[in-house]
């Protein structure tokens, strides 16, 4: 099961010049999990997803998505959509344009791509919008856009960078429905958001990462829930706590931070 995990890495590692941006990352996220990826500003969470798009090399360490070394590009691209924080879309051309132009960059033109592009639009109600210049869109209509883009060569494996960010609580919200609804449909999510309320509603496994290293990993409930106690603590107690310079300064951390550790 884990060996064919869609993502797994190996005490993964990337330094930068004398600093350790991510120290000996062993994760594995299961087909269909959604995975919440936390961690402070500058935790190492976008350098991980750098390295799992193929974007950065690391230093150290190995990864697979979708069962091909993260080494072997050509084979990762073609499983996996990464949506960045900031997507790389282009306000002059039309949404239609911007995803045809996507879909050539993967040379997949074609009435093939022109129907999923088709497809798309309608499912994330963006076609009456389709043929209007994007600066004309909301940011929730660019972050559809930039999502649909993500998924135009049906990958395996969606990474998305603070999906919701910036976002108005209706077009969050559909957001966060599009995730459950991929989900559903089988797809793997890394979802790295410093919005806790999100990791707590979408995600079924949670890595708590602090200056580059995973200092806590478990499903939501078995990191809020205390064993030892039986008391039940916040997602944000937990983040806190386990991400706080000396463990038990967070307010309520009355746990070891060992306790959270996997
Ligand atoms: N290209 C780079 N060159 C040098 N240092 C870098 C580079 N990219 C990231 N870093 C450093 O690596 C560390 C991790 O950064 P990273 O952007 O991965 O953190 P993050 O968890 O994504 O933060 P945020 O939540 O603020 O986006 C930081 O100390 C950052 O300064």
């Amino acid at each position: 099961m884990t060996a064919n995990a869609p993502i797994r890495t190996e005490s993964l590692t990337k330094r930068y010049g004398d600093e350790l941006a991510v120290r000996d990352l062993s994760l594995t996220v299961e087909r269909g999990e959604v995975f919440g990826f936390l961690g402070p500003n500058g935790a190492g969470k976008t350098t991980t997803m750098r390295m799992l798009t193929t974007l950065t090399r690391p230093s150290s360490g190995e990864a697979w998505v979708a069962g091909a070394p993260i080494t072997d590009r050509d084979a990762v691209v073609d499983e996996l959509g990464y949506l960045p924080e900031e997507p790389p879309i282009h306000d002059e051309l039309t949404g239609r344009e911007q995803l045809e132009y996507v879909a050539g960059l993967r040379d997949s033109p074609g009435t093939e791509t022109d129907e999923r592009i088709r497809e798309l639009l309608a499912r994330f109600d963006l076609a009456d919008d389709a043929d209007d210049r994007i600066s004309t869109y909301s940011k929730g209509m660019k972050q559809k856009t930039a999502l649909i883009q993500a998924l135009l060569h049906d990958p395996a494996v969606l990474f998305l960078d603070e999906p919701t960010s910036g976002l108005d609580p209706r077009a969050a919200r559909t957001v966060r429905n599009l995730i459950t609804e991929l989900r559903e449909e089988g797809m793997t999510v890394f979802l790295s958001t410093h919005i806790l309320p999100v990791v707590e509603e979408l995600a079924d496994r949670v890595g708590v990462l602090h200056d580059g290293r995973l200092v806590a990993e478990g499903s939501p409930e078995s990191l809020t829930h205390r064993a030892e106690s039986g008391e039940e603590s916040t997602l944000e107690e937990v983040f806190l706590e386990v991400t706080s310079e000396r463990p038990g300064e967070a307010a309520g951390a009355d746990a070891e931070r060992s306790e959270f550790v996997r």
